[in-house]
């Protein structure tokens, strides 16, 4: 099948390879011109695992381009997958899909699906199609499709091809779309859930709301046992042989991250208020994130009480392990207030870069000992694995103090402690 994929970003480039992988024809495109010269180039502008392979390896069955009314007319199927990211005001900001619907409403002239795989809220996918017939496009030439997405950064395309589920939303009267749907997805074994458009669109939110409510809740959780020197891991092991409650998801720490928990949880809390529903726990939920990095700062502060001078090397500073993805990372975050507090900031990431501007109090390094090397305090700001496997010895002849503030609850404080460094957490010790 021609599919036309708009938007060469995480989902859209993941989407693509995949698509093509499973044996389908893909242009994909994108506004920015020098992803697109990259992408055609044979580089892959983002890191996500094993995904410049899945490129190269199906190179012949995919285009990269700029959006041209061509390419939209040239596919059956246009899969819709650029940013929806947060406005000021919370509301998902849908210029994107609005410049993308324009383009489509120019080119429409035989019949397409099109899919909506962008993350928007409730009402939006109806919203696309009011837009398309009052710009004079005829309703027989089009159907849409709200196909949300799941995958996570850092594991995208196992994700998208194990995927545990295939939400596909559909209009009322839509006879077509799903042997469409299907067809597209043949080769992937995961069940289809039908729900129409609104519903397809609001399980992605609660699919989002809920995993970053259970991060909040496991946080709260910490807090309290921080105070009652209990160790938060002993609680989530106690309670995640309950099947109920898993232990996926529960790891206390910095807080939540990335481009989507905080603002699918902002859009989710906008449109639950624009129609006068109160999202008390919601609210609660971005209450005990925001709060997350001052809680390890103010950890930080009773033991070393004057920060003003100190060097702290922050090591992470994307949002999560195995990706470059700095969206909203709960590392930068805390980069930016240690620097406001007068210390010299060291950092290092193996794939991230600091999109700070940088200040003569904050340096990029290289390497982790180029940036630990006289640190008085070493945070772990995301748990990357060369950060877990790190040789503690060394990290000790390197450092001018002792200090490690485990922000992501991910080292073995015993082990810590056997190499002569002091270990501090939240609700771990
Ligand atoms: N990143 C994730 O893990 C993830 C997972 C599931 C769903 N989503 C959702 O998928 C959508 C895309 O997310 P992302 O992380 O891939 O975003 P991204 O910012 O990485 O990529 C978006 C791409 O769209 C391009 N673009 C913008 N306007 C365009 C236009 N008019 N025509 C063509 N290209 C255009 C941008 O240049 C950019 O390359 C969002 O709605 C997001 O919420 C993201
Ligand atoms: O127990 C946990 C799990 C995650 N996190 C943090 O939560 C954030 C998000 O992590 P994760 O969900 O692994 O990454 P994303 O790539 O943002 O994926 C989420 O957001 C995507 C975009 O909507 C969805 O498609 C995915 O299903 C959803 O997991 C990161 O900052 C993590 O460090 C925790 O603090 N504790």
């Amino acid at each position: 099948m021609d599919i036309c994929v708009i938007g060469a970003g995480y989902v859209g480039l993941t989407s693509a390879a995949v698509l093509a992988d499973l044996g389908h024809s893909v242009s994909c495109l994108d506004t920015n011109r020098e992803k697109i010269k990259s992408l055609t180039s044979g580089e892959v502008p983002i890191f996500e695992p094993g995904l410049e392979e899945l490129i190269r390896r199906n190179r012949s069955r995919l285009t990269f381009d700029v959006p041209t009314h061509e390419r939209i007319k040239s596919a059956p199927v246009i899969l819709i997958a650029v940013g929806t990211p947060s406005s000021p005001t919370g509301q998902a900001d849908l210029t994107y899909v609005s410049s993308v619907i324009d383009l489509i409403a120019e080119s429409l002239t035989t019949y397409k699906t099109i899919i909506t795989k962008s993350t928007v809220p409730p009402g939006t996918n109806d919203w696309i199609h009011q837009t398309l017939v009052q710009k004079g496009v005829d309703p027989k030439l089009f159907t849409i499709v709200s196909n949300p997405e799941f995958l996570r950064e850092g594991t995208a395309i196992k994700d998208m091809v194990d995927a545990d589920k295939i939400v596909v939303g559909k209009q009322k009267d839509d006879q077509q779309s799903l042997a469409i749907m299907e067809e597209i997805y043949q080769k992937i074994n995961a069940p289809f859930i039908v729900t129409t458009l609104s519903g397809a669109e609001m399980i992605k939110y609660t699919s989002n709301a809920f995993l970053a409510t259970k991060i909040s809740f496991i946080n709260e959780i910490a807090r309290i046992c921080d105070q009652y020197d209990v160790n938060v891991e002993d609680v989530v092991k106690g309670i995640s042989t309950d099947p109920r409650i898993s232990p996926h998801f529960l790891n206390a720490g910095i807080g939540y991250g990335g481009s989507c928990f905080p603002k699918d949880v902002r859009s989710l809390v906008h449109s639950s208020l624009k129609k006068n529903v109160k999202p008390t726990l919601l609210q609660a939920v971005q209450s005990v994130n925001q709060t997350q990095v001052d809680l390890y700062l103010d950890k930080l502060l009773t033991v070393l009480p004057d920060l003003s001078g100190k060097k702290i090397t922050v090591l992470g500073i994307a949002f999560k392990p195995n990706t470059d993805d700095t969206r909203y990372s709960p590392a930068v975050a805390l980069i930016q207030k240690l620097s406001a507090l007068g210390c010299i900031v060291h950092s290092y990431d193996p794939q991230a870069h600091l999109p700070v501007p940088q200040k003569e109090s904050v340096t990029q390094d290289r390497t982790v000992q180029e940036s630990v090397e006289d640190a008085d305090c070493v945070v772990i700001a995301t748990e990357w694995d060369e950060f877990l496997n790190l040789n503690w010895q060394d990290l000790k002849k390197w450092m001018n103090g002792d200090l490690i503030l485990d922000a992501r609850n991910c080292l073995d404080p015993t082990v810590i402690r056997q190499h002569g460094l002091r270990y501090l957490g939240v609700a771990k010790s």
